[in-house]
C-alpha cells in the first residue's frame, strides 16, 4: 500500500511537472494561448480545476471524444468539439485543469487564460461538492480576463476626451495632443497602457484631461467576457441542495456523466453568445432558412452581414430589403447602418 501511494504521488508530480512551462518559456506577458483555429460561429471555452468534468462534459455534448478519468491534469492539451444548434455552430474548447497560481504562469495556467480570452463565452466548470471554493479561487485566476481592447474594431475607440486607436500587433503607444502644455505626457500614458495590457495604441488628446480621464476611458472600453457556472456533478448531491444551486443567477446544474441538462446548459449558451440569425434571401427566390449567416448583437448591421459574406460586396452595396423584427413594413428599404434582429430577412440590392 505504501509503495503503491508512493508511486502515485511520483505520477502526480511527475503529470504535473509535464503542465509546467519549460524553463524560460514563460510566453510573454499574456502567455501564448493553444494554437487551435477558430471554426464556426462563436467559441466557448471550458475553465475549472482539475477532475470537475471538463471533458466529460466535451465529449457528450459534442460527441468529440475527449479523454476522461478519475486522475487530475488527465488533458494535457486543449481539444475543440463542435455544437450545431438553431443553425449555427458553436465552437467548444476542453481545457486543462487550472490550479492556484495558474494565472501567474503554474501549470498551462497562462496557456488556459490566453485561450480563454478568445472565447465568446466561458463555462467555469464546477464540481457540485466544492462549489464554493473553487468558484472563488477560479475567479481569482481570472480576474484580468476582461479584455481590454482586443475585441473592440479599430475604429470605434473614440471615447469621451480621447481617442484611441488601436494598432494590430506593433507600433507601440504613441501619443499626440493639440493641448500647448498637458497635464499627462508619454511616460505616464505607457504606464498606463501597460497596466491594461495595451501594448500598440494611438492616442490622441484634444482637451487638457488628466491620467484618471484616460483610465475612465480605458475602463470604459473594456469588454467582459459572460461566463455561465456549469455546476457539475448534481447526481451527487440532493434534490434541496440541487434546489438551493438552481436559483443562483448564471448558475447552470448539470451532470455530464448522465447527460442531465445538457440541453438546458446548451440552451443557456445561446442565450448568453447573443447571436443573431440573418437569413439571407436572393432576388425572386425564398429565404435560405437552413444556412443563417450568424453575427455577434453587437456586430449586427447590415454592413457587418455584407461582410460576413463577401469582403466586396458592400462597395456595390445600394441598399437592403428587410423583413423581421427590426422593420415596421415588409419589407422595408434600409441602408448600411441598419441593425438587423435576430431572424431578419435580407436581400441586398446592389448598384449596377
Ligand atoms: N458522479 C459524476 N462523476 C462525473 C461526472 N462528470 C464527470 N465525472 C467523473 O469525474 C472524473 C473526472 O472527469 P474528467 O472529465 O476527466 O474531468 P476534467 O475536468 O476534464 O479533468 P482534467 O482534464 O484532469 O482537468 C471522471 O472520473 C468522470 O467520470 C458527473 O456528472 N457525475
Ligand atoms: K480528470
Ligand atoms: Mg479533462
Amino acid at each position: 500500500m505504501g509503495h503503491l501511494g508512493m508511486l502515485k504521488a511520483k505520477l502526480a508530480k511527475l503529470r504535473r511537472d509535464l503542465l509546467e512551462p519549460s524553463t524560460g518559456a514563460k510566453g510573454g506577458p499574456g502567455g501564448e494561448g493553444f494554437d487551435v483555429t477558430k471554426v464556426g460561429d462563436a467559441r466557448v471555452g471550458f475553465v475549472g480545476f482539475p477532475s470537475v468534468g471538463k471533458s466529460t462534459l466535451l465529449t457528450k455534448l459534442t460527441g468529440t471524444y475527449s479523454e476522461a478519468a478519475s486522475y487530475e491534469f488527465t488533458t494535457l492539451t486543449c481539444v475543440p468539439g463542435i455544437v450545431r444548434y438553431r443553425g449555427a455552430k458553436i465552437q467548444m474548447l476542453d481545457l486543462p485543469g487550472i490550479i492556484e497560481g495558474a494565472k501567474d504562469g503554474k501549470g498551462r495556467g497562462r496557456q488556459v487564460i490566453s485561450t480563454a480570452r478568445t472565447c465568446n463565452l466561458i463555462l467555469i466548470v464546477l464540481d457540485c461538492l466544492k462549489p464554493l471554493t473553487h468558484k472563488r479561487l477560479i475567479e481569482h485566476e481570472l480576474e484580468r480576463l476582461p479584455l481590454t481592447f482586443s475585441r473592440i474594431p479599430v475604429d470605434t475607440l473614440s471615447y469621451g476626451p480621447y481617442s484611441a486607436r488601436r494598432k494590430k500587433d506593433r507600433g507601440g503607444i504613441n501619443f499626440t495632443t493639440t493641448v500647448a502644455t498637458p497635464k499627462i505626457d508619454l511616460d505616464a500614458v505607457k504606464a498606463v497602457c501597460s497596466e491594461y495590457r495595451i501594448h500598440n495604441a494611438d492616442i490622441h488628446m484634444t482637451d487638457d484631461h488628466d491620467l484618471d480621464d484616460l483610465v475612465d476611458v480605458i475602463e470604459g472600453s473594456r469588454v467582459y467576457i459572460p461566463a455561465i457556472y456549469v455546476i457539475n456533478k448534481i447526481d451527487q448531491i440532493t434534490i434541496e441542495e440541487l434546489e438551493i444551486m438552481s436559483k443562483l443567477p448564471h448558475y447552470c446544474p448539470v451532470c455530464a456523466f448522465h447527460e442531465w441538462n445538457l440541453d438546458g446548459l446548451v440552451e443557456m449558451c445561446w442565450e448568453y453568445l447573443d447571436l443573431v440569425r440573418v437569413y439571407t434571401k436572393p432576388k425572386g427566390k425564398l429565404p435560405d432558412f437552413n444556412e443563417p449567416v450568424v453575427l455577434h448583437r453587437q456586430r449586427s448591421t447590415v454592413e457587418d452581414f455584407c461582410n460576413r459574406i463577401h469582403k466586396t460586396l458592400i462597395k456595390q452595396f445600394k441598399y437592403a430589403l428587410v423583413w423581421g423584427s427590426s422593420v415596421k413594413h415588409r419589407p422595408q428599404r434600409v441602408g448600411r447602418d441598419h441593425v438587423l434582429h435576430d431572424e431578419d430577412i435580407v436581400q441586398i440590392v446592389k448598384r449596377i
